[in-house]
């Protein structure tokens, strides 16, 4: 069983101009098991090195999976395994996305994701499974100790949304997902 959570490497096909690169592949993902058919794109773009976006989901009935490219500037982006009776619920993994490595990651239904921006300036441009459904909108604190990511924060701290400072910690939380046999495993 594979972990849920997968970092995909592009190629980049380099020449005297610059490079190419096939950024989404229905027929890749497929190869890789992912079959998520992704209904519309989000870009952020983040002005402060330290800014935190997350962790957020959104509940069924519009849950979605993420597949997450940074394009501008460099990130730190996490999944959290929120799958109720998973060995590795609260878990998360983390993999440094970047406009220089275009490496993206797939956040499956079930994962809370989250990033931190490395430097200011940056954008973050990701796939998402189901449309924007505020009313599923859905969120687990980013500095809960249970989870414990050891965010890079600037001196100064995180700059995050009021929404993100007084979301739930895993303990207040009630998730709306089921595990589906797949443990989560080191990227
Ligand atoms: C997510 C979303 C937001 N919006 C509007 C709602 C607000 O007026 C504004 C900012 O929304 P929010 O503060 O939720 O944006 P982020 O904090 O970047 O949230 C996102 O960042 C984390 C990392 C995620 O994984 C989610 O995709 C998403 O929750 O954009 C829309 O119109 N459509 C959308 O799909």
């Amino acid at each position: 069983m594979t972990t849920p959570v997968k970092l995909i490497r592009t190629k980049r096909f380099g020449d005297d101009r610059g490079w190419f690169s096939e950024t989404y592949s229905e027929a890749k993902l497929t190869g890789l098991g992912i079959t998520d058919r992704f209904v519309q794109d989000n870009q952020s773009f983040s002005k402060f090195a330290g800014t935190i976006r997350g962790i957020h989901f959104q509940r069924p009935p519009h849950a979605q999976a993420k597949l997450v490219r940074c394009v501008r500037g460099r990130i730190l982006d996490y999944a959290v395994d929120l799958r109720r009776g998973s060995p590795t619920y609260g878990r998360h993994v983390a993999a440094e996305l970047s406009a220089e490595n275009g490496d993206q990651l797939y956040v499956p239904v079930g994962f809370g994701h989250a990033f931190v921006t490395l430097e200011p300036d940056v954008e973050v441009a990701y796939k998402v499974s189901d449309v924007y459904a505020p009313d599923c909108d859905g969120g687990v604190l980013w500095s809960d100790a249970a989870i414990g990511i050891a965010w890079p924060l600037p001196p100064g701290g995180p700059t995050l949304s009021a929404k993100d400072a007084q979301l739930p910690t895993l303990a207040q939380f009630e998730s709306p997902f089921d595990y589906d046999g797949a443990p989560l495993e080191p990227l």
